[in-house]
């Protein structure tokens, strides 16, 4: 699990990025190569969160899908602190990923995935038992947290399939943000929630900033932007063709 090649990692940075590329082959256009990213460089530190930055097409949700392991890289490492040893993503076997984002690596994105009659207060509930909660203690904690998220109690013991877009995004936003994982990624968790919602997002961010988890995300709204991010990395530093400063 462990290369010897891979840096270790001081405590206050769980996550380095170095020489990160991707392109992605166009198969049903001759397999024109069209390149995204090239060499990303950055790291994340415990109890900041840093925004992806950059226009649109620049590349930020290809950048965060790599980290998270939904896109292949093509060169480059992703070392996360994981488990006590220094884990490099970009090599990492299926397995390992899967295990990294098991307990270290949390992702809330605005879709809810819909599992048929699961009640929405177990789709909360179910990372905090998965990682060995009882599940008395695990729905109760669930509550809270919809409450939080102005999910309506009378929907608590209703399957999600039928709610509106809203109500179930921020069902998405309880299950993603119960968990303690140290590292978080946020793929515009704000996106198309109302005041009063997004400004409760933007509270669950503080608190797990003052528990020192580390977040990367992605916020098109300039205005909840400005409110949680400690750091802007700018994409477009990552063009192809540009050269390194
Ligand atoms: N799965 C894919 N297959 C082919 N091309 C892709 C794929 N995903 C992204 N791209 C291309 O990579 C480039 C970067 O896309 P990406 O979605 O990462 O940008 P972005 O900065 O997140 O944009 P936005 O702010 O509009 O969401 C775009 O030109 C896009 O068309």
């Amino acid at each position: 699990m462990v290369s010897l090649y891979t840096p270790s990692l001081p405590a206050a940075r769980p996550l380095i990025v170095t020489g990160l590329d991707k392109s992605f082959v166009m198969h049903l256009r001759d397999g024109i190569e069209l390149p995204v990213v090239r060499n990303v460089e950055f790291f994340l530190e415990a109890g900041k969160l840093a925004v992806l930055g950059g226009p649109s097409g620049a590349g930020k949700s290809s950048v965060l899908k790599m980290i998270y392991g939904n896109y292949a890289v093509d060169a480059g490492n992703i070392v996360v602190a994981h488990r006590g040893a220094a884990v490099d993503l970009a090599t990492a076997s299926p397995r390992t990923v899967l295990d990294v984002r098991n307990y270290t690596m949390g992702y809330v994105s605005q879709f809810l995935r819909v599992v048929p009659r699961v009640s929405a207060l177990d789709v909360v509930a179910d990372p905090l038992v998965g990682r060995g909660m009882e599940r008395k203690e695990a729905r109760q904690r669930a509550e809270k947290m919809l409450r939080r998220l102005n999910v309506p109690e009378r929907l608590w013991h209703l399957p999600p399939a039928t709610f509106s877009g809203g109500e179930q995004q921020r069902v998405n936003i309880a299950r993603g943000f119960i968990t303690d994982h140290p590292i978080l990624l946020l793929d515009e968790p704000t996106a198309s929630l109302d005041a009063t919602n997004a400004a409760a997002v933007v509270e669950l961010i503080a608190e797990k900033k003052a528990r020192g988890v580390a977040m990367l995300g992605i916020f098109h709204d300039a205005e909840t932007r400005k409110q949680v991010a400690d750091s802007v990395i700018d994409v477009t530093r990552f063009a192809p063709g540009k050269t390194a400063e």
